[in-house]
């Protein structure tokens, strides 16, 4: 498990274009028959990806946890969006079709992934934060995840945004979880833009087309930096931080907080005349 320790604004100002990407893009989520890890300082997340093939792949117990298991103090939650996969949690077997979400409380000790066929192999998107109680492991279905309509194709902002865990949701300690599908013809996301000082944000981008590029922008509102994202690259959003994204087509993102609350609306939106 890699490790990302957590900057500030005025830090964040100074960096060349390599510093940017070393601090808050992670480019490689899945690897196939593996999982990759990363620890970020900002609210403790770790962002990660698990991607099997023919063998199912046991979430591990990094070192610097300093626990007995993965989730002795922790939750999960995974989304998966390759092929259709199984989460096994403690002998219970969980199926994952496209754009499914599994929620795995607190306390669960043995976590595997498993693709369906090994050809065509799931993709489990992970996020995982600290948990202070045990709430139960749940699926929630794509069909499930009541979609909301924002934006307009006037704007090129027309986009559904499907919300898995959050307070009307799955229930979680910190964990809010969803994903948001841009129509066909609209490329921005999360425009207007907002902050939300009382959560972090992780990103990542996919359903990206060959060829087809985000230009994800962060920093202060007065003091904003650009930074370009492939397909099923990640992005780690400071609470201080904008966090908008502009692609040179369609393309989807999942998006995921941990910190004060669970409410989804917490969020101060910034008038597009103040950004700079
Ligand atoms: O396109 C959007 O707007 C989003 O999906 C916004 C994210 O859900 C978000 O930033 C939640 O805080
Ligand atoms: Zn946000």
């Amino acid at each position: 498990m890699t490790q990302r320790f957590a900057i500030g604004p005025r830090e964040t100002a100074g960096l060349d274009t390599a510093g940017l990407r070393q601090h808050f893009l992670i480019e490689n989520i899945f690897t196939p028959g593996a999982i990759e890890l990363t620890y970020t300082h900002y609210d403790r997340m770790i962002v990660g990806g698990a991607m099997p093939t023919e063998a199912g792949l046991a979430l591990p117990n990094p070192g610097s946890l300093k626990a007995t298991y993965f989730l002795e103090r922790r939750e999960l939650g995974a989304l998966n969006v390759g092929g259709a996969g199984e989460i096994v949690v403690d002998g219970t077997t969980y199926a994952l079709g496209l754009q499914d979400c599994l929620y795995v409380g607190r306390g669960s000790q043995q976590v595997e992934f498993r693709s369906v066929d090994a050809a065509s192999p799931a993709k489990f998107y992970l996020l995982s934060a600290p948990a202070h109680k045990e709430y139960p492991t749940t699926l929630r279905t794509q069909a499930e995840a009541t979609p909301v309509e924002m934006g307009t194709l006037e704007t090129a902002n027309q986009r559904t945004i499907y919300k898995y865990i959050f307070n009307e949701g799955i229930a979680s300690c910190q964990l809010v979880m969803g994903l948001t599908q841009l129509k066909p013809g609209s490329v921005w996301n999360t425009m207007p833009s907002h902050v939300h000082d009382r959560r972090m944000e992780a990103y990542l981008y996919f359903n990206l087309p060959q060829g087809q590029h985000v230009l994800h922008m962060l920093g202060e509102p007065s003091e904003t930096r650009p930074l370009w994202v492939s397909n099923e690259q990640a992005i780690l959003s400071p609470p201080w931080s904008i966090h908008t994204g502009c692609g040179t087509s369609a393309y989807a993102f999942i998006w995921g907080m941990a910190g004060e609350n669970l409410e989804y609306t917490d969020m101060d939106a910034v008038a597009l005349a103040d950004l700079r």
